[in-house]
């Protein structure tokens, strides 16, 4: 069993509130470094609100976020040199205007990384994705499962310390599931930190390091997988798909 200790982001009483609705009641959530962290819960419960918090994305929210143990300022130049080290992938894959291996290296020319090198790599994790006849294609001419490979490689291409993914799976067929669900474990064994939204029974089941359930914009269950695991949260039919 993995040793499971570092946090690498802490949320500490967050509130959000659309209008007069509150959505979110968190007394206190843990990102675990270098680990598998699942966020579980029914539609509606806070996941994505939260997720978007967390990736430093919405900044309109009560309460403070830690990272590294050190309290996050909500200034847009402390916050975009954080941002820099996640990457996020949404559920709804959105690609610019452009071919493929623009859309791919665009986070790299962001960093002002010379073109060549953009080159190189975006070919070398093309091909590791097996996504390498695309490139040349306009972003408009790829199916939605295509795309949703592209939004990976694009979050992928800057080594993310921090990997935030929204049930990516909806677009992909069985094959690609498995073989994403194998690389972002390989991700994780050399380092990686990830934060997944999902309904899947089999990365709930065989994948999670540490799980958090919500319900309602509060956090429920977090823990171990095991632990979380021995208490058949599963029965429970909201949470899977
Ligand atoms: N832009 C918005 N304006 C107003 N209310 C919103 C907005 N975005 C989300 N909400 C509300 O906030 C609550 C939490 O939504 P959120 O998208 O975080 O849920 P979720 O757990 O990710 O759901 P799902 O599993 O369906 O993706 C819901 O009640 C939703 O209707």
């Amino acid at each position: 069993m993995k040793n499971i200790t570092e946090t690498v982001l802490e949320a500490e009483r967050i509130t959000k509130h659309y209008g007069d609705e509150q959505v979110l009641d968190l007394d206190h959530f843990k990102l675990y470094e270098n680990a598998f962290n699942l966020l579980l819960g029914s539609n509606g419960s806070g996941k994505t609100t939260l997720l978007r918090i967390l990736s430093l994305i919405d900044k309109e929210y009560e309460g403070q976020l830690r990272y590294r143990g050190e309290v996050i300022n909500k200034q847009e130049s402390e916050l975009l040199k954080l941002r820099r080290r996640f990457s996020v992938i949404w559920q709804e894959p959105y690609l610019y205007n452009g071919t493929i291996a623009e859309n791919i290296g665009l986070p790299l020319k962001l960093r002002k990384v010379a073109q060549n090198e953009i080159n190189n790599r975006v070919n070398k994790l093309a091909s590791n994705l097996k996504i390498s006849h695309l490139l040349k294609k306009d972003s408009k001419e790829i199916s939605g499962g295509e795309k949703q490979k592209v939004s990976i490689a694009r979050a992928l291409i800057v080594e993310p310390e921090i990997l935030f993914i929204d049930e990516p799976t909806t677009h992909l067929d069985y094959k690609s599931n498995q073989f994403f669900n194998e690389l972002f474990t390989e991700l994780v064994a050399e380092g990686m930190t990830i934060l997944l939204i999902t309904h899947d029974l089999y990365q709930i089941k065989y994948l999670a390091d540490y799980i958090t359930l919500m319900e309602s914009g509060e956090v429920v269950i977090s823990d171990i997988r095991k632990k979380v695991l021995d208490k058949d949260i599963l029965g429970n039919n909201n949470i899977i798909s």
